[in-house]
C-alpha cells in the first residue's frame, strides 16, 4: 500500500469510520433526503454537447498531492460565478480536506454562488459519503474504479440514483472501462493521471475514449492545459472535459476558461 491512492483509501476508511460514529448513516440519509432536488449534472453536459461546444467540468482545488498548493488565497464562491460566467457546464469541487485542502464547506459554498451542477471530488467508498455528498448539496458523485470492488461500486451508484444524483465512473484503463460499463451511469470518466504515480498522458484518453460505447459520453480528465489539447480530446470522440488546475492557477480564472473553451 505505499501508492498515492492507496494511502488516500487507507485514510479515508479512517475518516468514513470517525464521520459515521458522528453522525448515523441514518441521521445523514435524513439530511440528504431534506435537500431540494438536484441539479441536473448530465443534462448540463448534454446541452453543451447537443449545441456544438464543449462540456466543461470545471474543477475547485485547493492544492493537490501533485501540485502542491494550487491557489491561495482561495475563493469557492467567486471561482464558482468566473467559471459560470466563462461558460462552463458544470463544476467539480475537492472535499478531501487532507490531501487537497478541500471541504464541504467550499463546495457548498460555490454551489450557492452560481446555478450549475456541482460533483462532489472526492474518494467514495462507504454510503455514508453519498448521503454525506447529498446533504452538502452536491449533485454528482465520482466513483473511481480502480478504488472499488464491482458490488461496491453498483451500491454506491444505487444510493446516488435514489437520491437523483448522477454519477461519473472514472477509469484509467480497459479493464475498468469494462467494469465501469457495467454501471448504469452513461457518464464515463477517462482520467489521463494514473493515481498510483500521479503522472500524466494524453494517450491514456487517446487509447480509452475510443471504447466508450455510443449510448455513454465520455469525458477526458486531467493534465489539460490548451486549446490544442482540449482539440486533441474531441479528436477522439471526448466533448466533456475536467479541467481543474491549469485554471486554478491562472489570475483570470473567467478569461482562461474562456480561452480553454475557444469562446
Ligand atoms: O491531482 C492529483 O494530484 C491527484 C492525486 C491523487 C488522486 C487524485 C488526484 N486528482 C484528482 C483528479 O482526478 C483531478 O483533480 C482532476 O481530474 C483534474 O485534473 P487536473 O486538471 O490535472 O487538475
Amino acid at each position: 500500500m505505499s501508492d498515492t491512492l492507496a494511502r488516500i483509501l487507507r485514510d479515508k476508511q479512517a475518516e468514513v469510520a470517525a464521520g459515521a460514529s458522528a453522525v448515523s448513516i441514518t441521521e445523514m440519509e435524513k439530511r440528504a433526503l431534506d435537500q431540494e432536488k438536484p441539479r441536473d449534472f448530465m443534462g448540463a453536459l448534454c446541452r453543451a454537447i447537443g449545441e456544438g461546444r464543449t462540456g466543461l467540468i470545471a474543477e475547485i482545488k485547493r492544492a493537490s498531492p501533485s501540485g502542491g498548493l494550487i491557489r491561495d488565497p482561495f475563493e469557492p464562491a467567486a471561482l464558482a460565478q468566473a467559471y459560470e460566467i466563462a461558460g462552463a457546464s458544470c463544476l467539480s469541487v475537492l472535499t478531501d480536506a487532507k490531501y487537497f485542502q478541500g471541504s464541504a464547506e467550499y463546495l457548498r459554498a460555490a454551489r450557492a454562488a452560481c446555478a450549475l451542477p456541482v460533483l462532489r471530488k472526492d474518494f467514495m467508498i462507504h454510503p455514508w459519503q453519498v448521503f454525506e455528498a447529498r446533504a452538502m448539496g452536491a449533485d454528482a458523485i465520482l466513483l473511481i474504479m480502480s478504488a472499488l470492488t464491482d458490488a461496491r461500486a453498483q451500491e454506491l451508484e444505487e444510493v446516488a440514483r435514489s437520491l437523483d444524483m448522477a454519477v461519473l465512473a472514472e477509469v484509467h484503463d480497459a479493464r475498468e472501462m469494462d467494469r465501469a460499463l457495467g454501471l448504469q451511469t452513461r457518464l464515463i470518466g477517462v482520467n489521463n493521471r494514473n493515481l498510483k504515480t500521479l503522472e500524466t498522458d494524453l494517450a491514456i484518453s487517446e487509447a480509452l475514449v475510443p471504447l466508450v460505447p455510443a449510448d455513454r459520453i465520455p469525458v477526458a480528465e486531467s493534465g489539460l492545459r490548451n486549446t490544442d489539447d482540449v482539440a486533441r480530446m474531441a479528436k477522439v470522440g471526448a466533448h466533456c472535459i475536467l479541467v481543474g488546475e491549469f485554471l486554478m492557477r491562472q489570475p483570470d480564472v473567467a478569461a482562461a476558461t474562456r480561452a480553454l473553451l475557444g469562446t
